[in-house]
């Protein structure tokens, strides 16, 4: 940009400059502007309004003016260079006003409409080779063809799945495309691309906005997950006890058993007895039941979903502006750190100085231990890190078990095989780790719940930080969102026979005690036909936690209560808002 607004400089200055090379000089000008639209963006078209600006006054009064523009010692790039320039000359400080108002009403507002366009279309151009679901296809806006729609992203991909089975389909987002793949080649294809082509971090990034809601330095370094995936679920069958008795404490406070029937909003009792059964074996008692942490765990979880919900509403251009304004990070760690500092700075002084006698086993000092480097084994930074991990666990186990106990009281039928199940395991087993592995009814009713229901129709969300060519040939450009359709999968007969049909104990049925194919059938087990918890590199590493805990409650449920929905047999349409009626065990 400096370099031909130097050209032009100097050709102004030649003596041919004048009047009556004033076409010339706009032809040039001209063609840098279509070259520069092209290759500039945001903080670049400043540079190029300012030109225009000259331009505009050199048609309308000359070189001289004009001129006065590129004599500032500052680059051209400054934007505040006309204002220094016109308080040291007079003509020009005259002229200010009507720069100011030719920059905005001939230039920047044609320009940034120009760029809006041309950015759209390109992008939009891009993609046309990949069909459209939901709204009709809207050249130029994807943004457009999303206002107005109240269809919500379950339906249009189920619409996808079924119109290209076994294929690629994308709809628009508010302000963006999203590619779903339903084809099995090119699921594998997702699974196998790299961190540096298809990114979970920067999809993860984005839809979280994880800046605004988690706060840089969690992200910046993933290390929890490989706490989550190796000492939390190698110490599961030591910690099982406490799980169990801590959610069974939770059960009598959230859900009383009582003779008569009694109706308990499903989600907030399920959402407290998950996020105390979790942070037992997260930071361990008194904390773990203390109602003012456990408040802050769940808010801060919903908030999360909230804030980054809001901040993706609008282009990415303000989302650090809205991202600043809303963000959650400071207050909430602030108000995790009143509650978890004063134990962890505890526990790091028994680190230094190499005194616990009985080193603590819990998720909290795993971290401490695991912290890579002092500027993330402070206690700012491991409480950044515990609220992360409860965001990770609470919502999602929460959702799950909520679902298929929406399930169990529509088809209370299923109640009695299931306490068969339990009963004889737990008599030979007691509750323990193992005895979870041996509740195939159990697991495959809750895995069935997740093919039927889930969570969402689309996993593995991955950002296309490089543009990208599935072996088919479609092409992805750089800065898509792509994701995998489970709907697909799971509503495919070829893969889940009768898969229309909730059958609770199709995977139980297909278990063989004598090859032991439970674990093969497990829901933790992933697989390119069983994305709940993803598959490959990201796959869930909180899944077996997560996993033992739901079936722990399921059993326990089973064990204990009786359950239905108040319209008997009624399916509930949203878990979030289901009421379910529960009264003591009866028989
Ligand atoms: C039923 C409960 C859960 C479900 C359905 C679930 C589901 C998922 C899914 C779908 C992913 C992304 C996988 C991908 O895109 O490839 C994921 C990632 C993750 N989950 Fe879970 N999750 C659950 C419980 C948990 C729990 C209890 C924890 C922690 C204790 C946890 C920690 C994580 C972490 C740290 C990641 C990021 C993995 C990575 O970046 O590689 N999750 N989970």
């Amino acid at each position: 940009m400096r370099q031909w607004s130097y050209a032009i400089y100097n050709l102004e200055r030649s003596p041919a400059a004048g009047g009556r090379h004033c076409a010339r000089h706009s032809l040039t000008l001209l063609i840098s502007f279509s070259v520069h639209c092209q290759c500039y963006c945001g903080f670049h078209m400043l540079r190029l309004s300012y030109a225009a600006v000259i331009f505009l006054r050199y048609l309308k009064y000359g070189s001289e003016h004009a001129a006065l523009y590129f004599s500032a010692p500052s680059p051209i790039i400054s934007c505040p260079a006309p204002l220094a320039i016109s308080s040291t000359h007079s003509k020009s400080s005259r002229l200010l006003n009507m720069d100011v108002f030719l920059l905005y009403s001939h230039v920047i507002l044609p320009l940034g409409i120009c760029y809006i366009v041309v950015y759209l279309v390109r992008s939009t151009l891009k993609l046309y080779h990949i069909p459209t679901v939901g709204r009709p296809f809207v050249p130029l806006l994807s943004s457009f063809s999303v206002l107005g729609s109240r269809r919500d992203h379950k339906d249009i991909i189920r619409e996808g799945c079924r119109k290209y089975k076994n294929g690629i389909f994308k709809f628009a987002e508010r302000h963006q495309w999203h590619i779903v793949v339903s084809d099995p080649r090119l699921i594998a294809e997702i699974i196998r691309a790299p961190e540096n082509v298809l990114s979970f971090n920067e999809a993860t990034a984005q839809s979280l906005q994880t800046k605004y809601t988690i706060g840089r330095e969690v992200f910046e370094n993933g290390y929890h997950k490989s706490v989550v995936r190796s000492p939390l679920t190698r110490n599961l069958g030591v910690l099982f006890p406490d799980m169990h008795d801590e959610l069974v404490a939770a059960f009598a406070d959230e859900i009383p058993a009582r003779d008569k029937w009694t109706k308990v909003f499903l989600i907030q009792a399920i959402m407290q007895i998950v996020c105390r059964t979790s942070n037992r074996v997260f930071v361990g008692l008194p904390l773990g039941r203390d109602p003012a942490y456990l408040a802050l765990n769940k808010r801060f979880t919903i908030e999360v979903f909230q804030i980054a919900s809001f901040i993706n509403k609008f282009p990415s251009i303000l989302r650090p502006f809205v991202g600043m304004f809303t963000s959650n990070v400071q207050r909430s760690t602030a108000e995790a750190f009143e509650h978890l500092g004063g134990v962890i700075a505890e526990r790091l002084t028994e680190r230094e100085n190499g005194s616990w006698p009985d080193k603590h086993n819990d998720l909290m000092q795993w971290l401490i231990d695991a912290a890579p480097g002092e500027k993330h084994r402070t206690p700012r930074a491991l409480v950044a890190r515990i609220l992360t991990i409860n965001m990770a666990a609470i919502h999602t186990t929460t959702m799950t078990s909520s679902q298929a106990l929406c399930y169990l009281a529509a088809y209370p039928e299923y109640i009695q095989p299931l306490r068969e199940e339990v009963e004889a395991v737990v008599r030979d087993n007691g509750w323990t780790k193992e005895a979870m592995d041996k509740l195939y009814k159990v697991d495959s009713f809750i895995k069935e719940t997740q093919r039927v229901k889930g969570m969402s129709s689309a996993s593995m969300m991955r950002k296309a930080v490089q543009n990208f060519t599935f072996s088919d040939g479609t092409f992805i450009p750089k800065g898509t969102i792509v994701s995998v359709a489970m709907e697909g999968i799971y509503k495919d007969d070829d893969i889940y026979p009768d898969a229309q049909t909730f059958r609770p104990f199709r995977f139980a049925d297909m278990h063989d005690p004598d090859n032991g194919t439970g674990e093969q059938l497990s829901m933790v087990n992933t697989g390119i036909n069983w994305l709940p918890f993803g598959h490959g590199k990201h796959a869930c590493p909180g899944r077996f936690f997560a996993s033992y805990e739901v079936k722990a409650m399921f059993a326990h449920l089973v064990m204990n209560y009786d359950m239905k929905m108040e319209k008997e047999g009624e399916l509930a349409q949203d878990e979030r808002s289901a009421q379910i009626l529960f009264r003591k065990r009866q028989r």
